[in-house]
């Protein structure tokens, strides 16, 4: 197995947190590349396993890709693979006010993170849930939906809670924590 894995995001937020997650003593060399990579729309399973192959074929090596999902529950899991568009177009004010006439306020955040060894090999997928309730904006605003994402248990958003609270919590430590359980089943560095 390669000792090194090349993270393939056109986001660097995403991957300052996958960083701060794993931490030091992850036992691979942790290389970034940023390419936007194109999205298939559809279930998110064949988006993230087409966005590994891509990815590998492009970086001739072993890559890691994400990809994120925020799910509400009153629109049956929309806008989920799409949340991208949906923010850029309408900003977490008018995201929020999407669920305006629904009662149930509650999403998912789900991360799903694609690990393929070279384009030739099959992809394995590591996913994280994270629940909560979809509130008006509080918080900073440098990381997209996050200041409308209050997860279930605590009374701040996303954006209010501390970075290494986050980091412990989220969608996306959940999906690294299986990552890193596949490549490092000790797991002996497991502080955020
Ligand atoms: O507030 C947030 N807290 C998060 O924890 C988080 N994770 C992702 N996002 C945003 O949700 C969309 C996902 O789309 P996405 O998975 O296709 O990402 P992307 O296109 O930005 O990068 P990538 O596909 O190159 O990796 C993009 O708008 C991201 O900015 C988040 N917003
Ligand atoms: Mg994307």
């Amino acid at each position: 197995m390669s000792r090194t894995l090349t993270f393939v995001t056109g986001n660097a937020k995403k991957l300052e947190e996958i960083k701060s997650i794993l931490g030091h003593k992850f036992p691979y060399k942790v290389d970034s590349v940023r390419i936007d990579l194109p999205e298939l729309q559809g279930e998110i399973d064949d988006i993230i396993t087409e966005k590994a192959k891509e990815a590998a074929k492009r970086v001739k090596g072993a890559v890691v890709v994400e990809d994120t999902c925020l799910c509400f529950n009153a629109l049956n899991g929309l806008p989920g693979p799409y949340i991208r568009s949906f923010l850029e177009k309408l900003g977490p004010e008018n995201l929020y006010k999407l669920l305006d006439g629904f009662e149930d306020k509650t999403a998912n955040a789900i991360c799903t993170l694609g690990f393929c060894r070279d384009q030739h090999s099959e992809v394995v997928l590591f996913q994280g849930v994270t629940e909560g309730t979809i509130v008006a904006p509080r918080g900073p605003r440098d990381f997209g939906w996050d200041p409308i994402f209050q997860p279930l248990d605590y009374d701040q958003t996303y954006a209010e809670l501390p970075k290494a609270t986050k980091n412990k919590i989220s969608h996306r430590f959940r999906a690294v924590d299986k990552l890193r359980d596949y490549f490092n089943p000790s797991k002996s560095d497991n502080e955020v």
